[in-house]
Order: structure tokens, then C-alpha cells, then sequence
């Protein structure tokens, strides 16, 4: 046998008000720790929208609120037993904070934290307006026997990252969004994340945010690709989903795409 993990993914729809994010938080953690989960995966940004901090500098309500949110998902993790993995920004000692990903585990201790590579810079957007990249690969974490491999986002567009977490041992890939809507937005993330999922045979873990310019559509994705919770647009939910590493061993064998690569084979582009 082995090993299995009872995870949620947890969508919410933060604002620039991180009290209010953090009592939305309190609940769904508690819903997703009712519910069984062992692991609750939230969202980008859970902290607060800091692209919407108008009247004072980022930097200033950043230093504020990080270690609010970080004591509170400190507080959770104990409360409920249960390991966490949520976005918000973390002063850099720049003007402008990173974007970060946090790993508590049930005694409440930051076990790692990822700082997003890949700011989103794309269809007009700037996020390195106002924060400032993370110069180093994420973490994979071992969750109870299951390693899992961070990806903040529009990091999910960089198929090297996902498989550099996968050739580092990476079992699952737990994904934190807020994935801004537009036209093929929502193809754009339910395809990326399957793609991922069916690339690497592996587990994805996908949760985003619902705010008012977010998509939601948080999912959990077995390592055929299969989708085995879904949240759709709601504003708040929790999916639930059992990670069992028996399903990837099966799934391997069935489709070995991961040993039947030619990593020997060097491809000539004609001139
Ligand atoms: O803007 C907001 O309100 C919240 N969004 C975020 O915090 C982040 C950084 S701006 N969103 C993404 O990376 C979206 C990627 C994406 O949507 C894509 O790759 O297409």
C-alpha cells in the first residue's frame, strides 16, 4: 500500500480587507477539517488583493498583515491537525513584497515558504508593477508520505517548472491562483491544469480565488487527467479529494510516459 492523503482544495474571494479574509479562512478551514481533509490547499492572494491597496504604501500594509495571516494559519493548522498551503505577500525590504506561497504543518510551524518566479505579465496586466520576483525554484514538501511541488498561479503556464518538480520527486502539484477572467481564461486554466496533471501523471491540486475579476473554478485532478472535484464559480466551497499514491503507480504503468522519455535524443532545428 501506499500512501494516501485526504486534501481540499478551498476557494474564497479575498478583498483588500485581511480581517475579512482572515475570518473567511477561519470557516473554510474548519469546513475542509470537518470534512476529513488532512491537507488544505488555499488560494493566491488569501492574504489580501494588494493590487487594490490604494491610500498607503504596499509595503506598509504588507508588513502589517503578513505576520497576522501567518499566526492565524499558524493557529488553524493546531486548532485542526491539518497542514496548510496559502498565498499572501511578504515584505522583501523593497517597496514592492513578494508573492508567497506558506506551508504550515499541524504543530503550526512554517515548514517552507515559495516566493512566486513568474509574475503575471500578460494580457496587459503587471504584476511586477508592485511586487518583485522570487529568485528561487519551489519547494516539494512531504505531506504525510506524499511529496507535493508548489506552484504559485501564472507559474502554471511554465510546463519546466512543473516538471522540474516532478523529476525532483513531486507526487502532487498543489496550485494557488487568481486567475483573472477574460476571453478563453477559463480553457486556459481547467486545460493548463489538467495538461499538467497528464504530462507528469501526476495528482494537481488547483485552487483559486472567486473575487469580482477572478475565475474560481478551483479542481482537483487524479494523475489521468481525470477531474475528480470541481468547484465551478461558486464564492466560497471546499472540494474534497482523496490523493492515493496507489492510483499514480497504477496510472504509470498503464501510461509510463515519465520512463518512456528519450532525454538522450537531442532534436536538430534545421537551419
Ligand atoms: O489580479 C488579481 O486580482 C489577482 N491576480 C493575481 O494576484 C495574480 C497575479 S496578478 N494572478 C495571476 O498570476 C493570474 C495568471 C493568469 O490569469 C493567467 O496566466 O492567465
Amino acid at each position: 500500500m501506499n500512501p494516501s492523503l485526504s486534501a481540499a482544495v478551498v476557494q474564497l474571494a479575498p478583498t483588500v480587507d485581511a480581517a475579512a479574509n482572515r475570518s473567511l479562512i477561519t470557516g473554510l478551514v474548519a469546513e475542509a477539517a470537518a470534512a476529513g481533509a488532512r491537507l488544505a490547499v488555499l488560494p493566491e492572494e488569501a492574504m489580501l488583493t494588494a493590487g487594490e491597496v490604494k491610500d498607503e504604501p504596499v509595503a506598509d500594509v504588507v508588513s502589517r498583515e503578513w505576520p497576522l495571516f501567518v499566526t492565524l494559519l499558524s493557529d488553524l493548522a493546531i486548532e485542526h491537525d491539518i497542514w496548510l498551503i496559502a498565498g499572501g505577500y511578504e515584505p522583501s525590504g523593497q517597496a514592492r513584497p513578494y508573492n508567497t506561497l506558506v506551508v504550515l504543518n499541524p504543530r503550526g510551524e512554517v515548514v517552507t515558504t515559495y516566493r512566486k518566479v513568474h509574475l503575471y505579465d500578460a494580457f496587459s496586466y503587471r504584476e511586477s508593477d508592485y511586487v518583485v520576483p522570487g529568485a528561487e525554484l519551489p519547494p516539494v514538501v512531504m505531506v504525510e508520505g506524499v511529496a507535493i511541488g508548489l506552484i504559485n498561479c501564472y507559474d502554471i503556464r511554465f510546463p519546466e517548472l512543473a516538471r522540474d518538480l516532478v523529476d525532483r520527486g513531486a507526487d502532487v502539484l498543489s496550485v494557488s491562483a487568481a486567475w483573472v477572467s477574460g476571453p478563453a481564461k477559463e480553457d486556459h486554466w481547467t486545460t493548463l491544469v489538467r495538461a499538467r496533471a497528464i504530462e507528469n501523471t501526476c495528482w494537481v491540486l488547483a485552487s483559486g480565488t472567486s473575487s469580482a475579476d477572478c475565475i474560481g473554478h478551483s479542481l482537483a485532478v487524479d494523475p489521468l487527467g481525470t477531474v475528480r472535484a470541481g468547484l465551478g464559480p461558486v464564492k466560497t466551497g471546499v472540494g474534497l479529494v482523496q490523493i492515493s499514491l496507489d492510483r499514480t503507480a497504477e496510472v504509470r504503468e498503464s501510461l509510463p510516459s515519465l520512463a518512456n522519455r528519450r532525454l538522450s535524443v537531442t532534436v536538430e532545428i534545421p537551419a
